[in-house]
């Protein structure tokens, strides 16, 4: 079966992974356009991949089946409202990777009826290591839910969440959960230090630990619980480390950490639809 073509309406960094996974994975170059009013943008990324590039939006989107929105979200309206007259006259299906607006905003901008996927990726989608979840309104076919997924596939897992509200907290898990990540690594790191560690033997140890524990996790398939238990001995060190995480809460202030991010999610998709602040 032949490729849609797929336009991508903005060449950033999201844009560029996608690009490149997409290409990687034998998505021909010739099927993808990408617009992006950046001359410097363009040009890496018809030198880098082959695509063809416009500065023009309805341009780029002309004969796209698929169209990308991966514009920042202040700018998504002016963005989908410009390409109303082209998506209204074909009705490609239009996929959104911008955090937080929703997918009715998105439609009423784009003139109505339209076919839309609303998706959540995250930052490791720039090294093809994202997790993203989607979510169509119900003028999305089965076959356009295979387009999107193999669009985000390339650079990462996906999954599907039936109830557009289930985004904020994906947002709040894994759109927002690298940061946590990080921060437990800057902690890990601080605290080798102290301990008399180097910054970069402290900062080796704490990435390939992350790392290996990640990839262990995903390899084994067993419960977090379990792997945690097999590195705890009785009465050793993983115990006395966990018993001050259990002592102040740990488990607790995640799950406030979390519903903070859920929370504003929800707040940010009802001001960047103009609900007001
Ligand atoms: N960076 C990330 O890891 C994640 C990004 N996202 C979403 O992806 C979207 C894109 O983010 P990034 O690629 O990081 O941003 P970026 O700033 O790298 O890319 C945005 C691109 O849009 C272009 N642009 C600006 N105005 C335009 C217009 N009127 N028409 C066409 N293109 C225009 C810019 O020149 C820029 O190249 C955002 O909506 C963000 O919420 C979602 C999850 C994670
Ligand atoms: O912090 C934010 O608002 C965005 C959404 C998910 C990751 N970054």
């Amino acid at each position: 079966m032949e490729q849609p073509v797929l336009a991508f309406i903005g060449g950033g960094n999201m844009a560029r992974s996608l690009v490149g996974g997409l290409v990687a994975d034998g998505h021909p170059a010739a099927r993808i356009r990408v617009a992006d009013p950046s001359a410097e943008k363009r040009a890496a990324l018809a030198a880098d991949y082959g695509v063809a590039v416009h500065a023009d939006n309805t341009e780029a989107a002309a004969d796209a089946a698929v169209v990308v929105l991966a514009v920042k979200p202040q700018v998504l309206r002016a963005v989908a409202e410009g390409l109303a007259p082209v998506v209204q006259a074909r009705r490609p299906l239009v996929i959104s990777i911008a955090a937080g607006v929703r997918e009715p905003d998105i439609r009423r901008w784009l003139g109505g009826e339209v076919p839309v996927v609303r998706t959540m990726p995250n930052t490791p989608a720039l090294v093809q290591s994202g997790a993203t979840a989607l979510y169509a309104n119900p003028l999305v076919s089965a076959a356009q839910r295979e387009v999107a997924e193999s669009v985000l596939r390339a650079v990462g897992v996906t999954l599907w969440v039936e109830e557009e509200a289930l985004l904020d907290a994906v947002t709040a898990l894994s759109g927002s959960g690298p940061a946590y990540f990080f921060l437990l690594m800057e902690c890990l790191e601080a605290a080798g230090v102290r301990l008399g560690l180097t910054p970069e033997q402290a900062r080796l140890l704490t990435l390939e630990t992350a790392y290996g524990a990640a990839k262990m996790a995903l390899a084994s398939g067993e419960d977090p619980a379990v792997l945690r238990a097999r590195v705890t001995s009785p009465g050793g060190t993983t115990e006395a480390a966990l018993r001050v995480f259990a002592e102040a809460g740990l488990g607790e202030i995640v799950a406030r950490a979390v519903t903070a991010a859920r929370d504003r999610a929800e707040e940010l998709g009802r001001i960047l639809g103009g609900e007001g602040r």
